[in-house]
């Protein structure tokens, strides 16, 4: 173990520059908020993230593939039974549709539990000429368009963390109490087959794997072995106050370890070198990712490998990229093509939604659907080119029938977006455009290997 890991100074972003902070009023809310989440008990536990961090090393030999996805903006009232299995359902229904027509494990991560904080590219939202502070997340402040809601509230991260407490809470429960058994591919899919194309391919894929399973019981295979999934959290680690107060030194190893999620990663606008969040994810255990926008250099990512990981640590690093449909083909190779040559061990991951918005004429942001397609495609055709391994796709979707994205099976048109537009940021595929997405992925995964 190098000096590096086994020292650390879970303070020193202070000194840095940190992109993407609230401006608080009141230092001593913050203090207060932080202190008390400072003695909240963990949301995950250290050996959760590190049996995480193996299955990413699996990832990264091409051994795995990760479905990593959620809400863009997890909100306070969004911690509910009712959409956090809708969106669980969903992850589970893309993750069998890949298992099983991709033939390879799915490494299940939720942008959940814990994505409440969002950076922004203004400071400021302007309304019928009145300029108020931008939403910045439930963790900070409130949607609503008034001063009072828009005010940044320390006592919102307090709340962010008992949010994330109930939805991991109803995670563990549904993914480990049977609800996520495999022999229940059908049920999941109930309320979704009469009228969606995609729910009827998946049903006859659901019985294929009953067939499968039938099969597998006559080979006198346990079948609690399909009881539960491993399910795992993950979210942008954006607010530093938050994050290093649920930081904490695992008993077993002496390390620290953020406990706010099993992965946590930094974002397009603060993965600077030497900025804060560079600096406080150094410090910690977690696996960890990065996003990868358009004006990455090769050079950037080697950088950041050495400040990131410089043991080699597999399934430490996940890069995500998010160049956009029209730079994915010319703008990814040259950095897989260098981080390979290092023999540097990382996972690539694919975020098609962030390099693909636009605003509607309408005025709502939306994505296209055949971008998002155009994206993952470009991503699988650069690592084949290279003979590099596909690891896994990152999304923002929900579980109800929104009408945020334009396209896909259900064809929604831009005239649509105003029906359901129901998300507290960017836009999110719905359950029919996720299914539809998942199965061409295990296409193109299938035409990989
Ligand atoms: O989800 C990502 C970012 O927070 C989001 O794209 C920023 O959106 P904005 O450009 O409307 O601030
Ligand atoms: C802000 C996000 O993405 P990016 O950092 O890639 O813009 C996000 O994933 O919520």
């Amino acid at each position: 173990m190098s000096t590096e890991q086994s020292t650390f100074d879970l303070d020193s972003w202070r000194t840095r520059p940190a992109l993407q902070q609230p401006q608080w009023d009141d230092p001593e809310e913050v203090r207060s908020a932080t202190a008390e989440l400072a003695g909240l008990p963990p949301l995950v536990f250290a050996g959760e993230c590190d049996q995480l961090k193996e299955r990413l090393a699996a990832v990264a030999r091409g051994e795995a593939f990760v479905l990593q996805g959620g809400d863009c903006a997890e909100t306070f009232s969004g911690a509910s039974a009712d959409a956090v299995r809708n969106k669980l359902k969903t992850l589970l229904q893309m993750a069998v549709v890949l298992t099983y027509a991709a033939s390879v494990p799915v490494v299940k991560i939720g942008r959940m539990g814990g994505q409440f904080a969002k950076p922004r590219s203004k400071p400021t939202e302007t309304r019928d000429g009145v300029a108020l502070p931008a939403y910045r997340g439930d963790a900070v402040n409130g949607l609503e368009f008034t001063p009072q809601a828009r005010r940044n509230d320390p006592s919102r991260l307090v709340r962010a963390y008992h949010c994330s407490a109930v939805t991991l809470n109803l995670c563990r429960a549904f993914t480990t109490g049977g609800y996520a058994d495999l022999r229940q591919a059908h049920a999941w899919n109930q309320d979704f087959v009469a009228g969606s194309p995609a729910g009827q391919r998946y049903e006859r894929l659901a019985g294929e794997i009953d067939r499968a399973l039938s099969f597998m019981a006559a080979c006198k295979i346990d079948p609690e072995e399909f009881h539960g999934v491993e399910f795992y959290s993950s979210h942008e680690a954006l607010i530093l106050e938050y994050e290093r107060a649920l930081t904490r030194i695992d008993a077993r190893t002496g390390l620290p370890y953020d406990v706010s999620a099993h992965m946590v990663w930094i974002g397009e606008r603060t993965r600077d070198l030497d900025g804060a969040h560079v600096e406080f994810l150094r410090q910690i255990r977690n696996p960890i990712g990065v996003k990868l926008g358009p004006t990455t250099s090769p050079d950037d990512a080697l950088a950041l490998i050495d400040r990131l990981n410089p043991d080699r640590e597999p399934g430490r690093l996940t890069f995500i990229t998010r160049m956009g449909a029209g730079r994915i083909r010319d703008g990814l190779p040259p950095l897989v093509e260098k981080v390979s040559q290092s023999g540097a061990p990382v996972a690539w991951v694919c975020d098609p939604m962030h390099g693909n918005t636009f605003e509607a004429p309408s005025g709502h942001k939306t994505r296209r659907f055949d971008d998002v397609l155009d994206e993952v495609a470009g991503f699988f055709e650069v690592h084949r080119a290279l003979g590099t391994h596909p690891g896994g796709i990152h999304i923002e979707f929900t579980g109800d029938d929104v009408t945020e994205c334009v396209g896909g099976g259900h064809e929604i048109v831009e005239d649509d977006l105003h029906q359901r537009y129901e998300t507290a940021c960017d836009p999110r595929l719905n359950r029919s455009q996720s299914l539809d997405l998942a199965f061409m992925v295990a296409e193109m995964y299938r035409e990989t290997r």
